[in-house]
């Protein structure tokens, strides 16, 4: 049937917006098919308890039916991997990332269509099924049974959904499989599923974690961490590496037919707070460049002025370490106010710091001194500011321009 019909679609469709990059949000209203017509059947969005909002029936619907196409943006496993560790780390509870297929999947965070809000249950009354049009992979949710008028609609996120975190389900079946989409790719991806019998299921290979190991992560990307599988970091190049799941460091869970893990095996997340001093510009180096005395002595003033901001940065963060790191946090969100405060104040006269030498330098590169130049005395006590941004640079007559 579902070849028949697909057969049927690559036959008879015909869509003109072949350059759209929302491959699936395309206007189909040149598409003879109910499925591309978007003839979904009447449903209606209600507030569930716990788990957030549902869609209902709002019209009797056949088993078999469609209902409704799973719309949102198209983008790669790799992208979906990125979009629902960035999520996550951004607190957001609901994840709305299903699989399309090998390579491809839907994110219908920020677009898409109703579709995004159908629960999961592990005895549904729908399903999704697969289409392809214009060679084209869809996903169109596809009544199991006959729906009546005011029940939820619900699919088996198993298989398809790429939810990240692992959230308990609420569906109350019987048969419940306690998260999720237990079975599906991410969250296999999240947890490694044991197999009975297997030996790295037993404590004494599982190694301990030691913190001191932290300090030779790389840099997490935006993420608070929590998963160390298959997490997309930022070296200091700004390269991006990825870590291979680990046999001895993850999360264990043992899914299926009802049994509980026995032990479980956790190792805790690596956290490394971004490096306050990266990307740091060596004033002393570009102070040589200079052949006037004045702009090297400036240039490397400005230079030790911004390592003390930086030092004085990094003191303030050991200082604010143990809050942020009582608050699980690899950032500095979520402190009390008091440290919030102290640690901005010092970033921003690092900032301001790194402004005044990389100013200093530019204007040295572009106003070079005669040897007439009235230089900034720089800002100790009683000296002039030194030249910032708005202020036009002191040439004496006949200096450059
Ligand atoms: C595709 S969205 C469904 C719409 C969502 N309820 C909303 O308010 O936007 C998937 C999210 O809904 C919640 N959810 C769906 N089915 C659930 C269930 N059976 N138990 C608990 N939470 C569920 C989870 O937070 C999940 O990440």
């Amino acid at each position: 049937m579902e070849i028949l019909l697909s057969a049927v679609f690559e036959s008879d469709s015909e869509c003109h917006l072949d350059n759209c990059w929302y491959i699936i949000l395309k206007c189909f209203a040149c598409c003879p098919q109910r499925f591309q017509k978007c003839e979904y059947a009447k449903t209606k969005l209600f507030r569930t308890e716990g788990r957030g909002w549902g869609l209902l029936a709002d019209e009797n619907i056949k088993a078999g039916q469609f209902i409704i196409e799973y719309c949102g943006e198209v983008i790669s496993s790799e992208e979906a991997k990125k979009r629902s560790q960035s999520y996550e780390a951004h607190g957001l509870k609901d994840a709305y990332i299903i699989s399309l297929d090998a390579n491809h999947f839907i994110d219908a965070t920020r677009k898409g269509s109703f579709a995004r809000f159908i629960n999961h249950s592990c005895s549904p009354n729908c399903e999704t099924r697969k289409w392809t049009v214009l060679g084209e992979t869809r996903v169109g949710i596809f009544a199991k049974q006959d729906i009546s008028i005011g029940m939820e609609l619900a699919y088996n996120y198993n298989f398809e959904w790429y939810g990240g975190a692992t959230v308990q389900c609420l569906c109350g079946a019987a048969n419940c499989s306690i998260f999720l989409g237990a079975k599906s790719q991410g969250f296999q991806e999240y947890n490694h599923v044991w197999e009975d019998g297997d030996v790295r299921y037993t404590v004494e290979e599982v190694p301990l974690y030691d913190s001191a190991e932290d300090d030779s992560l790389p840099v997490i990307s935006g993420t608070s961490g929590g998963n160390e599988q298959n997490k997309i970091l930022n070296d200091s190049e700004g390269s991006t590496l990825k870590l291979e799941p680990s046999n001895t460091t993850c999360k264990s869970f043992n899914i299926g037919s009802g049994s509980t893990p026995k032990k479980k095996a956790q190792r805790l997340p690596k956290r490394k707070v971004k490096s306050s001093s990266r990307k740091q510009v060596n004033g002393g180096d570009f102070a040589k460049l200079f052949a006037s005395k004045e702009a090297r002595e400036e240039v490397t003033m400005y230079e030790g002025l911004k390592n003390e901001a930086t030092s004085k940065l990094n003191s303030v963060y050991e200082e604010i370490r143990p809050t942020i790191e009582e608050h699980g946090q690899d950032n500095q969100d979520s402190v009390p106010t008091s440290v919030a405060e102290m640690w901005i104040e010092a970033h921003c006269s690092k900032y301001k710091a790194d402004f005044d030498l990389y100013f200093s330098v530019i204007k040295n590169v572009m106003y070079p001194r005669p040897a007439t130049y009235t230089t900034a005395a720089g800002p100790s006590e009683g000296g002039a500011r030194p030249q910032t941004a708005n202020a036009e640079p002191k040439l004496s007559e006949g200096g450059a321009k």
